[in-house]
């Protein structure tokens, strides 16, 4: 089984400590739902996990290996990521966009697994009406689509996604993440996913990581991170935390 380890990573950024000490494991069969403020660190953790910020302290395993020290070939081979914007000004048809979740597998051209991969991701996001339409000419929740499709095209044991659902409708947002949960539950993938909908997490979550202040606040299975009172410490809101027809629901009442 493939895991991802993160330890004790601290980044700093304009003189103070955005990310304090944080540590996250991943490993394939899980879905890991990481929640907190705006401005908690989600977004720096996740791309200090990709190689994009200079860490001040910590280290970064996955399969054995040290993250720091790879290829960015070799890390692609092993952790796709979808960013929380979607690019704009990108005029490529989808099918080249979710192609190029292909790059560390391919040589200089793509060969027949490379494209059926392409295909079956496509399909697996439900884009096929879509395949040659223009990324310019997509809204955002579809752009949003395609960069899920890309990931998965990449077919890395472990997927780390921003914010993955932020532009999708609620009908799409549960596809999207029915789909990445029933995924890890097969073992194949384990799922780092940043997210803001808290009754969400809960429910698609296999672990929950609460983040408050660049640290982790509180982490625990499913959603039981998510209580009255660290919703009430890391958002400053009052919130009731139950279940409705057996599904978690945190439901804002209000400001503290
Ligand atoms: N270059 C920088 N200089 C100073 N502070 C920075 C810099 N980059 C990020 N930060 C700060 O780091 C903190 C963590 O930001 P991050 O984007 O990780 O938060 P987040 O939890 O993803 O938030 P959101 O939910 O709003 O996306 C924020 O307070 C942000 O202002």
């Amino acid at each position: 089984m493939i895991t991802l380890d993160a330890r004790n990573l601290t980044v700093t950024a304009g003189g103070r400590a955005v990310l304090d000490d944080v540590s996250v494991t991943v490993a394939q069969g899980e879905m890991v739902g990481l929640v907190g403020p705006n401005g908690a660190g989600k977004s720096t953790l996740v791309k200090a996990i990709l190689g994009y910020h200079h860490l001040r302290a910590g280290q970064i395993h996955c399969a054995g290996r040290d993250m720091m020290r790879s290829a960015a070939r070799d890390r692609a081979r092993l952790i796709a990521y979808v960013p929380q914007a979607p690019p704009e000004g990108f005029p490529v048809s989808v099918f080249q966009t979710v192609l190029m979740g292909r790059t560390p597998h391919m040589g200089t051209r793509p060969a027949r697994r490379d494209l059926a991969v392409t295909e079956w991701a496509i399909a697996q996001l439900q884009l096929d009406n879509l395949a040659f339409r223009s990324m310019d000419a997509l809204s955002g929740g579809e752009r949003q689509r395609v960069m899920l499709a890309r990931a998965l095209a990449q077919e890395t044991p472990l997927l780390v996604l921003d914010e993955p659902t932020s532009a999708l409708d609620i009908g799409h947002q549960l596809f999207a993440l029915r789909f990445l949960s029933d995924l890890a539950a097969t073992g194949r993938i384990g799922v780092l996913v940043a997210i803001h909908d808290l009754s969400m997490a809960a429910r698609f979550s296999t672990r929950t990581v609460l983040m408050q202040q660049g640290r982790v606040l509180a982490e625990g299975a499913g959603g039981a991170a998510l209580t009255p009172a660290t919703v009430r410490a890391a958002y400053g809101v009052d919130a009731m935390v139950t279940e409705l027809n057996g599904v978690p629901v945190v439901l804002p009442l209000a400001a503290t």
